[in-house]
């Protein structure tokens, strides 16, 4: 019997109460659980549901804001779900042929940390078509520019849009500021993954993006060294920084911002040893210096994770 159905209610309705016999409070809270998706009303085209292990701030968590807006429903160890569980316990790839599972069932994540993979019990959880996600990159504050490491939201996003249901996609991640320039970030990638049929063909194409950006990476960095042996041909000439500096802004092809580089007593460019210096899916230099206060905040209690994380992102590539 469910709860307060023994109460005994007064026949007749008082003016605290609304047609339907109750309370105005009461009506006030259910419009609000109608609006904040706290009933089962979903607001959201496609079911999404998650596994939370609670190892996140709530505050920072993608997932629990999911939960909060009312669009993702928590399930609980033992229960299995019939969608796509996009999942580090995958064994094969999210890919085209996935849409009708992902439109008739929905999809889920995992909600857990990182770097306490060992600790959610896999075996109890999951589904029938359990899926690892192909090399895209993230966008979130705290795991910006890196790949594989997706958080929730960034993973049913990608989800959606390699099954070719972009504008799921998009209405997901309109809900955190940051969140289209996930999409963004990817396009030319999720094109590639859209185009795809089977499981087999995103790896494929996962690994041909994968030798592309390997290549570029090399000539990028062979380009830097012939422009740094061309600067230093000369050995009597005397360091101008701010020719160096202006040579550089001016220059098309060296996708550098200066406020990253030092120079050493003989005007040679050499990178700032104490900044991180992060990369695009390029291999372009991203200045750090562009994540704002919070997230390298962020960033440097995740940085303590890493040893955990790069055994759980070998994991993700199978
Ligand atoms: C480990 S949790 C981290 C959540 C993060 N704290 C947040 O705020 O959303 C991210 C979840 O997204 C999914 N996920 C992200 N990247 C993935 C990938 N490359 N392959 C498979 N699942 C992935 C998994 O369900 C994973 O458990």
């Amino acid at each position: 019997m469910g709860k307060g159905k023994n109460k005994n209610h007064d026949d007749k309705p008082r003016s605290s109460r609304g047609s339907n016999g109750h309370s105005i409070r009461h009506n006030h809270k259910r419009m609000e659980m109608r609006h904040t998706g706290g009933s089962s009303i979903s607001k959201f085209p496609v079911k999404l549901a998650m596994w939370d292990f609670d190892h996140c701030d709530p505050k920072r968590c993608s997932g629990k804001k999911l939960e909060r807006l009312g669009l993702i429903k928590s399930l609980k160890v033992g229960q299995k779900f019939q969608g796509i569980v996009v999942s580090p316990s995958g064994k094969s790839v999210v890919c085209p042929a996935d849409k009708s599972i992902v439109e008739e069932n929905g999809a889920a994540v995992v909600e857990c940390s990182w770097a306490r993979l060992e600790e959610v019990p896999f075996e109890r959880i999951g589904g029938k078509h359990e899926r690892l996600l192909p090399y895209l990159v993230a966008a979130n504050q705290v795991n910006y520019g890196r790949p594989w490491r997706l958080n929730c939201v960034e993973a049913l996003a990608a989800c959606f849009a390699i099954v070719g249901r972009t504008d799921l996609a998009e209405q997901l991640l309109s809900n955190f500021s940051w969140g289209l320039g996930f999409l963004e970030l990817n396009r030319e990638l999720l094109e590639i993954y859209q185009r795809c049929t089977d499981s087999d063909s995103v790896k494929k194409a996962e690994e041909e993006w994968l030798a592309l950006i390997e290549r570029e990476h090399e000539e990028r960095k062979n380009q830097l060294r012939n422009e740094d042996l061309w600067s230093t041909g000369n050995v009597n000439r005397k360091p101008n920084h701010t020719e160096d500096h202006d040579l550089l802004e001016n220059s098309d092809d060296i996708n550098y911002n200066t406020a990253n580089l030092e120079f050493d007593s003989l005007g040679n460019i050499v990178a700032n040893p104490t900044k991180e210096l992060k990369y695009d899916r390029l291999g372009n230099i991203i200045e750090s210096d562009t994540l704002d206060e919070q997230a390298v905040e962020l960033q440097e209690e995740e940085e303590e994770e890493i040893p955990t994380l790069v055994k759980s992102v070998d994991n993700l590539r199978i």
